[in-house]
């Protein structure tokens, strides 16, 4: 049986020369978690995968896997296995020779590792396959190849760079599906880098959301979703909009805030001063167009866009400097009362709607 470890980071950094890629970070992730490092490209989150693999240095800190410091161990030592984006499939070799290639380099005999190797390959649905070489399989199917060749070392926890990437849409739905019950069933965490919120909503008990080499949230799916912790967070995972302004007044029970416009919105009591600039996020889908404008939850605006989208319809609005604010409605909500662009509409929300974004962590 394989076995899973906590892991954790202790303030990891990452600098390539001049470049800091990774500030220092510190994470734990606990034993048979799916755990998703997400965020833009360039914001260290393949960085921070290959220090705990082991296949680089780490600049300052330390990689925790249980209760061994494997900082230091080569990746082969440390219990991890990493899936490559690319695969990195030997095109030479047939299925189970590719598969067994780490218990080979490990010196296990032809017999065991061709063995270990046919289990592999039928736990990933490869069996009727096992004598081909890469190129004759699909896409997904060279992906499981994959997957069965990181999967034999029986790691702690599995690291996967991009998994999906390679893959049009509809096999990347699946295979999306079948990483998320291997990692079940296994009951091992796994580690999977990506830049699409949507890949990290569908799969992660653990979002990661990194920005510029530092963690900006690591949360649930819905905390990350409901509760973003800073504008960033609002912004990379959509479906909210970020309305920025200065504090004006700083109540017990609320805050006001101004935006350039001179338009006052009401947020939850905070402790930002007086003058302090301060982000919200509404979310769009909470946006009520056409009814009563409560004071400090609303203002008149000018459609400035329509998108049909099947089953809601994304509407753009200007006014009261706020850029980009969008609502999304029910497709029955638009089409009982439509707007085009150039119509003035009132818009509004409940003050229960509006959360109070903090700054990233320094
Ligand atoms: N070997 C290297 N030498 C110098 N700089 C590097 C090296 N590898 C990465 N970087 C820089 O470190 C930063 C973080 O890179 P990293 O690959 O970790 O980001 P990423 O979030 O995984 O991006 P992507 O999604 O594009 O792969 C980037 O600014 C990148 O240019």
């Amino acid at each position: 049986m394989t076995k899973s470890a906590d892991i954790e980071l202790a303030a990891v950094s990452k600098a390539y020369g001049q470049t800091i890629a990774v500030h220092p970070v510190s994470l734990k992730i606990p034993a048979a978690t799916y755990c998703c490092l997400l965020g833009p490209s360039g914001c260290g989150k393949t960085s921070t995968l290959r220090m705990i693999a082991g296949h680089e240095s780490v600049t300052s800190g330390d990689v925790l896997l249980g209760n061994a410091n494997v900082t230091d161990l080569p990746p082969a030592s440390r219990g991890t296995a990493m899936m490559f984006q690319s695969y990195a499939l030997f095109p030479h070799l047939d299925l189970v020779d590719n598969v067994a290639f780490s218990l080979k380099m490990k010196g296990v005999d032809k017999e065991a590792r061709r063995r270990e190797a046919l289990e592999m390959l039928a736990l990933m649905q490869l069996e009727p396959y096992a004598n081909r070489r890469p190129a004759q399989l699909s896409g997904g199917q060279q992906q499981r190849v994959a997957l069965a060749r990181a999967l034999i070392t029986k790691p702690e926890a599995l690291l996967l760079d991009e998994p999906l990437s390679a893959l049009d849409p509809f096999l990347k739905i699946r295979m999306r599906a079948e990483l998320k019950k291997l990692q079940t069933s296994l009951g091992i965490s796994f580690i999977h880098v990506t830049h699409s919120q949507e890949e990290a909503m569908a799969l992660a008990d653990l979002i990661v959301v990194m920005n510029a080499g530092r963690i900006e949230q690591a949360a649930t799916p819905r905390q990350v979703f409901e509760q973003p912790a800073t504008a960033f967070v609002a912004r990379f995972m959509g479906d909210h909009n970020v309305i920025s302004g200065r504090v004006v007044e700083s109540g017990e029970d609320h805050t006001v805030i101004e935006t350039t416009a001179g338009i006052r919105f009401q947020a939850p009591a905070s402790a930002a001063p007086v003058g302090q600039m301060l982000d919200l996020a509404l979310r769009t889908d909470r946006v009520v167009i056409g009814g009563e404008i409560e004071p400090l939850l609303g203002f008149n605006g000018v459609v400035s866009g329509v998108e049909y989208l099947g089953a809601t319809v994304k509407i753009a609005v200007a006014g009261a400097g706020i850029d980009e604010f969008t609502i999304v409605t029910s497709d029955a909500a638009y089409f009982a009362m439509p707007v085009k662009p150039g119509d003035a509409v009132p818009l509004s929300w409940s003050a229960r709607d509006v959360i109070t974004l903090g700054k990233a962590d320094a």
